[in-house]
C-alpha cells in the first residue's frame, strides 16, 4: 500500500492508495474513527455498485450508517441538494462526534465535503474517491464547493478529510468518457510537476493505457498536489497553479450547461490559455505542442465555440484567483515551471486576443 502524508498546520492526514483496498475500507476507517454514526453520501450511479458493500463493512466495524444518495452529475452541486442532505443529518440526530463519508466522484466529494464542514460548524470527513478526477485531484487538498447556476464553485470551504482511501479498481466501472475526462487533470498535473511525469503522459494514448498505469498516474498526481497544498493550503499564492486551464475551463463548463464534463472543459482551457501565452512569448511553442499532443491523443477536446458566448468574459470576472481588478492567469514556462500572470480586467480582451 502507498501511504502519503499530508502535513498541514492544523492537521495531518494520510492518503492510502492500493488496488483491492475496497475490501478493507471498514477496517481502514475503524483505525482512524471510533464507533459513531456515519452519513455515507454517494450518487445514483456509484451507489448501486458500491454502497451496500461499504455499508456492510461499516456495520461490521461497529458504525451506524445513514445512506444518502443524490442524483449523479454536476447539478447535485447545489444549495438545494446541500440543504436536503443537511436536513437528513439533523433528522437522524447526527452530532459533532459523528462523520461524513464521500463515496463517489468529484461531485460527491465536493458536496459531501461541504456538508461535513457546515453541519454543526464542522464534523469529521473521509473521502473515498471512485472516479479518476476524484482519485487524482478532488479528494486531496480540502476544497469543497457547490455552484450557483451562473458561477462555478462559488460557495465552498477548505475542509481537510481525516483520511483518503483510493482503490484504482473502482475505475474499472467508470465510463470511458469519465475516465478520459479525469485524465485531463492528470495531464495538467504532469506539466506542472516534472519531466518524468510529463514523459509518462506522453506515452498514454488510450483509455486502456490510463487503466494500465492508473496506480502510477494517481500516485504522481496526488504526491505533487499534496506538496503544493502543504505549502499553501488556502491558495494565497502557489496553490493557484493547480488551477491551470480552469479560468477559461470553468467559463466554458458553465456555458456548456452540462454538455461538457469538468475535465473536458479544463482540457479546452489549458489549450486556449497556452495558445495565448505562446502568442505573448511566455510559453515555448514546443511545450505547447507537447501539451496539445497529450490532449489530442487521448481524445479530449481542444477548442469550442463557447468562448464566443455572450457571458464568457463575465464568467472570467468571477474567478476566485482574481484580485482588485486583476485576473491571475496560470501559464507554464517549462515543464515543472508554472507561473501566475496578472492581467488587469481592462486589458483582458486585448490580452486574450482571438481565442
Ligand atoms: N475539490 C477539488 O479539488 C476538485 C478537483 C477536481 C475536480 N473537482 C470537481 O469535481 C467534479 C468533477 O468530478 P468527476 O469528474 O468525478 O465528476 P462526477 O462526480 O460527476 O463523476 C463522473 C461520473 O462518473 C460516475 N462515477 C464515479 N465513479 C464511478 C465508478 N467507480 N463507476 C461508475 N461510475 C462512476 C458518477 O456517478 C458520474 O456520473 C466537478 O464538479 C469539479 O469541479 C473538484
Ligand atoms: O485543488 C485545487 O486547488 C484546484 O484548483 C484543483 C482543481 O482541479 C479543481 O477543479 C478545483 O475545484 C478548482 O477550484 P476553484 O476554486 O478554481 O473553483
Ligand atoms: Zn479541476
Amino acid at each position: 500500500m502507498i501511504d502519503i502524508e499530508v502535513k498541514l498546520p492544523e492537521k495531518t492526514y494520510h492518503i492510502h492508495l492500493a488496488k483491492g483496498l475496497r475490501a478493507q475500507l471498514g477496517t481502514s476507517i475503524s483505525r482512524v474513527w471510533h464507533p459513531r454514526q456515519i452519513a455515507l453520501i454517494s450518487d445514483d450511479h456509484v451507489a448501486p455498485l458500491y454502497m451496500a458493500e461499504l455499508h456492510a463493512q461499516l456495520l461490521a466495524a461497529g458504525f451506524t450508517v445513514l445512506d444518502i444518495v443524490v442524483p449523479a452529475g454536476e447539478t447535485s452541486k447545489s444549495l438545494t441538494t446541500l440543504e436536503q442532505i443537511i436536513t437528513r443529518l439533523a433528522a437522524a440526530g447526527m452530532t459533532r462526534q459523528d462523520g461524513v463519508i464521500a463515496l463517489g466522484g468529484g461531485v460527491v466529494g465536493d458536496l459531501a465535503g461541504l456538508v461535513a464542514s457546515l453541519y454543526m460548524r464542522g464534523i469529521a470527513l473521509i473521502q473515498i474517491p471512485t472516479s479518476l478526477t476524484a482519485q487524482v485531484d478532488a479528494s486531496v487538498g480540502g476544497k469543497t464547493a457547490v455552484n450557483l447556476q451562473t458561477v462555478k464553485n462559488i460557495i465552498g470551504t477548505f475542509k481537510q478529510p481525516d483520511l483518503v482511501l483510493i482503490d484504482p479498481d473502482f475505475l474499472t466501472t467508470l465510463s470511458q468518457r469519465d475516465l478520459v475526462e479525469g485524465y485531463a487533470e492528470v495531464i495538467k498535473t504532469s506539466i506542472l510537476a516534472d519531466t518524468t511525469f510529463f514523459a509518462l503522459t506522453g506515452k498514454i494514448t488510450s483509455p486502456a493505457d490510463i487503466l494500465g498505469h492508473a496506480e502510477e498516474l494517481i500516485e504522481r498526481s496526488i504526491r505533487y498536489k499534496a506538496t503544493v497544498v502543504m505549502q499553501d493550503e488556502h491558495e494565497g499564492g502557489l496553490r493557484k497553479v493547480l488551477n491551470f486551464g480552469h479560468t477559461i475551463g470553468h467559463a466554458v463548463e458553465l456555458e456548456a450547461h452540462g454538455a461538457l464534463r469538468h475535465g473536458e472543459a479544463v482540457a479546452i482551457g489549458m489549450v486556449t490559455i497556452s495558445r495565448v501565452f505562446v502568442r505573448h512569448q511566455q510559453m515555448p511553442v514546443a511545450l505547447f505542442e507537447a501539451l496539445l499532443k497529450r490532449i489530442e491523443q487521448i481524445g479530449l477536446p481542444t477548442s469550442t465555440d463557447l468562448v464566443a458566448a455572450p457571458d464568457f468574459m463575465a464568467h472570467l470576472q468571477n474567478d476566485k484567483k482574481n484580485q482588485q481588478g486583476t485576473l491571475n492567469l496560470i501559464g507554464v514556462a517549462a515543464v515543472g515551471q508554472p507561473f501566475i500572470y496578472p492581467v488587469p480586467f481592462v486589458k483582458l480582451t486585448d490580452f486574450l486576443g482571438d481565442i
